[in-house]
C-alpha cells in the first residue's frame, strides 16, 4: 500500500490513525478529528488522518463514483487545520484487496500506529468486517488497538451528516442545507474563460468559470445568490447562473456553464481564479423571448441577491 505523508512533519511518536474519504470535511468529519486530537493529547500520540487519492468507487465502479465536494489538496489543508497530520493512501488494486488486518499491519509498519480510531459507521478492508468485535480481533492480530468514535450528535432530516447527504442537498439546489452540514458554504473554484460576450452588452458582464478540478460537484441548475472571491482576496456579492442558457445558446446539446456576475466589480477577470461560495438558490433557469426580458430579470435577480447577501452572516472555516 502506497502511503504519503508530509515529509517535513518530524513527529516520531507512535500514532493514532483515522482513515476515510473525508470528502468535504463536513461537521461529522470535524467531530471525528476533534475526538482524534483529544485521544492523541491524552495518550501522547501523534494524530494522523488518512484520506484516499481517489474515491474508491472511481476504481471499483467508475460509473457510480460520486462527484466530489472538495479537491484533494483542500481536504488535506482542512484536515491539518483540525490538528491532524494529513496523509494520502493511493487507492489502487493492492489497497483495494487488503483485509482489515493487513491494512492495520500496514498502518503499524508505516506510521508506527498504536491505535486505529474508527468512525461510528466506518468499514474498512476487503473482508468487509462489520461488528466491533471483528475489528477488535483483526486489530489484535495486527498488533494495534482499535477504538470507536461516537457519531456527531446533530442530525439533519433524521439522518447523520454524510458526504452523500450533502451531495443530495446540492443536487436539489439546497445550498443552505449543504452549508449547515458542511459548516461553511459549498464552494467551487476555477479559472475565468471567455464567453459569448453578450453579458456586458446588456449591463451584466459575467465571469464564465471553468471549474477545477473537473470532478467537483456542480449544484442543481438555477440562479444563486453567492459570494465571489477573486485572486486579490477581495470578495463581492454575486449572482451565479448554472445551466445551459436557453435564451442565448440555441445549439442542440449545449454545455453546462457556471457564470457569475460580481455585483459592484469593474475590471477584467479573464484567466484569473475565482471562488464561488453558494448561499441560496433563487430561481430556475428560464428561456426568455427577448434579451430585454432577460435583462429585466437580471436586474430583479441582482436586487434579490443583494438583499439575501446583506442579511447573511458569512461563515469562514479554517
Ligand atoms: C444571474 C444570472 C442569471 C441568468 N439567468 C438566465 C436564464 O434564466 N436564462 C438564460 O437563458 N440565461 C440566463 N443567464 C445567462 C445569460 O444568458 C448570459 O449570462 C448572458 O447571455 C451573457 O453570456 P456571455 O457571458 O457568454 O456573454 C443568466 C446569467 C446570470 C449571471
Ligand atoms: N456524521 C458523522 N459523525 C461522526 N463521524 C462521521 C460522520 N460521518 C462520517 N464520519 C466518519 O468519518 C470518517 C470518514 O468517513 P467517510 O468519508 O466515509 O464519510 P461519510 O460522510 O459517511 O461519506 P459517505 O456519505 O460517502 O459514506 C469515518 O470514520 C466515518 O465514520
Amino acid at each position: 500500500m502506497e502511503l504519503t505523508i508530509n515529509p517535513r512533519d518530524t513527529d516520531t511518536r507512535p500514532s493514532i490513525v483515522t482513515v476515510g474519504m473525508f470528502d468535504g470535511l463536513h461537521l461529522g468529519h470535524r467531530f471525528l478529528l476533534s475526538t482524534l486530537d483529544d485521544i492523541a493529547s491524552q495518550r501522547d500520540l501523534r494524530p494522523v488522518a488518512l484520506t484516499f487519492d481517489r474515491h474508491p468507487l472511481d476504481l471499483i465502479d467508475p460509473l457510480r463514483a460520486p462527484a466530489m465536494l472538495a479537491p484533494l489538496q483542500e481536504r488535506l489543508r482542512m484536515m491539518a487545520s483540525c490538528g491532524a497530520t494529513p496523509g494520502v493512501i493511493r487507492f489502487d488494486e493492492t489497497t483495494r484487496l487488503l483485509s482489515a488486518s493487513r491494512f492495520m499491519q500496514q498502518l503499524r509498519t508505516k506510521l508506527h500506529a498504536a491505535v486505529l480510531l474508527m468512525g461510528f459507521n466506518h468499514r474498512l478492508g476487503h473482508d468487509r468486517l462489520s461488528t466491533p468485535d471483528e475489528y477488535r480481533r483483526a486489530a489484535y492480530s495486527a498488533g494495534i488497538e482499535v477504538m470507536f468514535a461516537p457519531g456527531y450528535p446533530h442530525h439533519f432530516g433524521g439522518a447523520p451528516i454524510s458526504s452523500t447527504a450533502i451531495r443530495a442537498a446540492l443536487a436539489e439546489g439546497d445550498t443552505r442545507l449543504a452549508a449547515e452540514m458542511l459548516g461553511r458554504p459549498y464552494t467551487l473554484e476555477g479559472t475565468v474563460i471567455g464567453g459569448k460576450k453578450i453579458g456586458r452588452t446588456i449591463g451584466f458582464p459575467t465571469a464564465n468559470i471553468s471549474v477545477e478540478p473537473a470532478l467537483m460537484l456542480i449544484p442543481a441548475h438555477g440562479v444563486y445568490a453567492a459570494r465571489a472571491t477573486i485572486a486579490s482576496g477581495a470578495s463581492y456579492p454575486a449572482m451565479v447562473n448554472i445551466g445551459v442558457r436557453p435564451t442565448v445558446d440555441l445549439t442542440e446539446s449545449p454545455t453546462v456553464s457556471v457564470e457569475a456576475h460580481l455585483i459592484g466589480y469593474e475590471g477584467d477577470l479573464y484567466g484569473s481564479r475565482v471562488a464561488i461560495a453558494f448561499v441560496e438558490r433563487m430561481r430556475s433557469e428560464m428561456r426568455f423571448s427577448s434579451i430585454d426580458g432577460l435583462r429585466a430579470r437580471l436586474q430583479a435577480d441582482a436586487s434579490a441577491a443583494s438583499a439575501i447577501l446583506a442579511a447573511e452572516t458569512y461563515k469562514e472555516m479554517p
